[in-house]
């Protein structure tokens, strides 16, 4: 499928699922119960869902837009200093563009990738985004690690076994934040290729304007009609954990709109030293073989990109079956 089929629109009888996060942290017991069923059939079934009544201050996520587009209006001297270099430099920022390749079929953005757990990095301007953005990646952090137990209980576990497996006390945070510029500033293709994230689970919050899509059964759907919700997807961890029955989601960026989109995007995984492979509690009560290998991150990390450059994924590399 090329990035350039333009996204089918939503099946009414095919709704994103929606989960409302106050019923997992506030709910009665059989709230909560029912809405761990809702995440494990939503990673099953679609690999992402909207999350609502989060809990994070909307002026919180607006000071942090306001802030990003602060940073990417940053004269590109100014940003020269915070240029990327290796996969785990803490702070790195690039465009959609990768030198000495000819790019004809990639989509512009800028971004900044910052590594904010288990130690947090920031540019040190603008001036007090350093303290914002600190503040907001702990509001989704704490959301994440609530949304990890849903899902540690929607495959049977206790809610504190995949923190545990995971080492997730240290696990890698990342914020990421993108820049599809306006149609004024780029005239071009803006978005982002296709591909799935590494990590467990990746929230996403969109400044309002649309663009994310993820595949379902084979076309491309629009992710952006809830509004205040968080995007949430599976990622690759997830998948591998759970022995293939939380797949990772395919996604996409593809911006039709002239106005600036700004996401702020929070891959979070295991510790970089944690060997990641199917849940061994899990493969016994399912009495299944594992269908991947086991890897450490950090050496996932490394294959990732160096497959990503050759066109592959890294699951061609650790997948089993
Ligand atoms: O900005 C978006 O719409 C998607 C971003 C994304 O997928 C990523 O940063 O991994
Ligand atoms: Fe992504």
């Amino acid at each position: 499928m090329s990035s350039n089929d333009a996204p089918t629109s939503l099946e009414p009888q095919d709704p994103i699922p929606i989960i409302d996060y106050s019923l997992l942290t506030s709910g009665t017991v059989d709230e909560h119960s029912k809405v761990v069923q809702d995440i494990g059939k939503a990673c099953e079934d679609w690999g992402c869902f909207m999350l609502v009544n989060h809990g994070i201050p909307y002026t919180l996520i607006k000071e942090m837009m306001d802030g990003s587009n602060e940073f990417f209006n940053m004269t590109k001297d100014e940003k020269l200093e915070f240029e990327a270099h290796g996969v785990l430099d803490p702070i790195r920022c690039s465009t959609g563009f990768i030198p000495n390749n000819n790019n004809k079929d990639l989509l512009w953005r800028e971004y900044l990738r910052l590594i904010v757990h288990p130690d947090f990095h920031c540019p040190h301007k603008p001036l007090g985004f350093s303290e914002l953005a600190s503040v907001y990646v702990k509001n989704t952090r704490t959301v994440a690690m609530e949304l990890v137990k849903g899902v540690s209980e929607s495959l049977g576990f206790e809610a504190s076994y995949m923190h545990d497996q995971l080492n997730l006390d240290s696990g890698f945070q990342l914020l990421a934040i993108n820049y599809y510029p306006s149609l004024m500033e780029f005239d071009g293709a803006r978005g982002l290729m296709p591909h799935t994230d590494h990590g467990l689970l990746t929230l996403l919050y969109e400044n309002g304007v649309p663009g994310l899509e993820v595949i379902r059964k084979g076309k491309w759907i629009g992710m952006s009609d809830v509004s205040n919700a968080f995007a949430v997807l599976n990622s690759d961890h997830m998948e591998i954990f759970s022995n293939g029955k939380y797949k990772s989601k395919l996604h996409r960026t593809v911006v039709k709109d002239e106005r600036t989109r700004i996401t702020l995007v929070n891959p979070n995984g295991p510790s970089l030293d944690t060997t990641v492979g199917p849940s061994s509690r899990l493969l016994k009560n399912d009495n299944s073989l594992p269908r991947y290998l086991p890897l450490k991150y950090s050496e996932y990390l490394e294959w990732q990109t160096e497959l990503t450059m050759a066109g592959k994924h890294a699951f061609d590399k650790i997948r089993l079956v």
